[in-house]
């Protein structure tokens, strides 16, 4: 029996209709709108397509941005100085470094020049940490995406098997921790995993995050088993080879229409909880 779509853009709709009105009210009761600050290193053309896409859907929920867009020879000391600027600025309310950065650039002393309070990407050592402990914070905005998609359809985590491919430090480690406090067993693969079809097979819960065009073989999938599918490749192809696995999962993401519009739809809700938390310190 062919599987049942998890509809990442009815659910994203709703979520943005709850965050367009509380940026309403932040904007009443401040007199500005939430602003989220996006950072683009380099010319990748798919890259400027995701940053295009968060500043739009930005605009029509009630957020500002502000976007900051390096050249591809930026330094480490560079990136750094103006993060720092963005952390330390009073109209800047939350903080997207796009992944991957230039292989010259030290991406983990980036991401921790964002001010923790303004992590709406939860790409910071303090967020990884609330992830992996289940204390309150922000979460990375992909897994808490995914955790948002699979909540909605009541998918069973405790004491199921949910097997990661990836391990990026904004997806497949993250949701390894969120799936982890959420009491599934978790296996996490990565490009040395030696048999990857033999640990999918076991999963009751896939989620691919490899960033290679059908890479996840439809055969391999457990029948019943519910499938994830972050991956986004050019042509707007998933990591899962989607009509294969349709056939033998219970529960699957379509590419496009299921992880990519929650991504964004955590990421502005995270920017309003950034904005209305800091205003109170203010
Ligand atoms: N929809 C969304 O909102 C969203 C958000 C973020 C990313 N994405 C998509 O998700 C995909 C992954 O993105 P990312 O940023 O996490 O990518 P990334 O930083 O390139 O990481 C890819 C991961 O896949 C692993 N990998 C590569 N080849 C493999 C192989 N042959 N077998 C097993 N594992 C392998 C790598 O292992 P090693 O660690 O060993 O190198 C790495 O951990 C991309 O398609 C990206 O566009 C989508
Ligand atoms: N720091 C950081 N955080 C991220 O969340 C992130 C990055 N970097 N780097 C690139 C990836 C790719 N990301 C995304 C985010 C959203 C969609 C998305 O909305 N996709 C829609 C299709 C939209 C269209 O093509 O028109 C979908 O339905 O999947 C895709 C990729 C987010 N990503």
């Amino acid at each position: 029996m062919p599987a049942r779509l998890l509809d990442g853009v009815s659910l994203a709709a709703s979520t943005l209709e709850t965050v367009s009105a509380e940026a309403v009210d932040f904007a009443a009761s401040t007199g500005r709108k939430p602003c989220l600050a996006t950072v683009l290193v380099g010319d990748d053309p798919s890259s400027h397509v995701y940053v295009r896409m968060k500043v739009n859907r930005s605009r029509k929920v009630g957020i500002d941005s502000r976007r900051i867009d390096l050249p591809e020879s930026t330094t480490t000391g560079e990136l750094l100085s103006v993060l720092h600027d963005l952390s330390s600025d009073p109209a800047v309310d939350a903080i997207l470094l796009q992944h991957p950065v230039p292989a010259h650039i030290d991406e983990r002393a980036a991401f921790e020049a964002i001010d923790p309070r303004k992590d709406v990407d939860g790409v910071t050592r303090t967020s990884f940490a609330q992830m992996a402990f289940g204390e309150p914070g922000f979460s990375s905005a992909t897994p808490g995406g995914i955790m948002r998609l699979l909540d909605a359809d009541n998918v069973q985590l405790a004491g199921a098997s949910a097997v990661v491919i990836g391990r990026s430090p904004i997806l497949g480690k993250p949701v390894g921790m969120l799936l982890l406090a959420a009491d599934a067993t978790v296996t996490l693969c990565h490009s040395k995993t030696t048999d990857l079809a033999d640990e999918v097979r076991r999963a009751d819960v896939v989620i691919a995050a490899v960033g290679r065009p059908e890479f996840i073989r439809g055969d391999w999938i457990k029948p019943g088993a519910v499938v994830i599918d972050a991956g986004y490749n050019e042509g707007n192809i998933g990591d899962v080879e989607f009509s294969a696995a349709a056939e033998r999962a219970g529960l699957i993401t379509p590419v496009p229409g299921g992880v990519g519009p929650m991504t964004i739809a955590v990421l502005l809700d995270q920017t309003v909880q950034a904005a209305k938390a800091l205003a109170d310190v203010r």
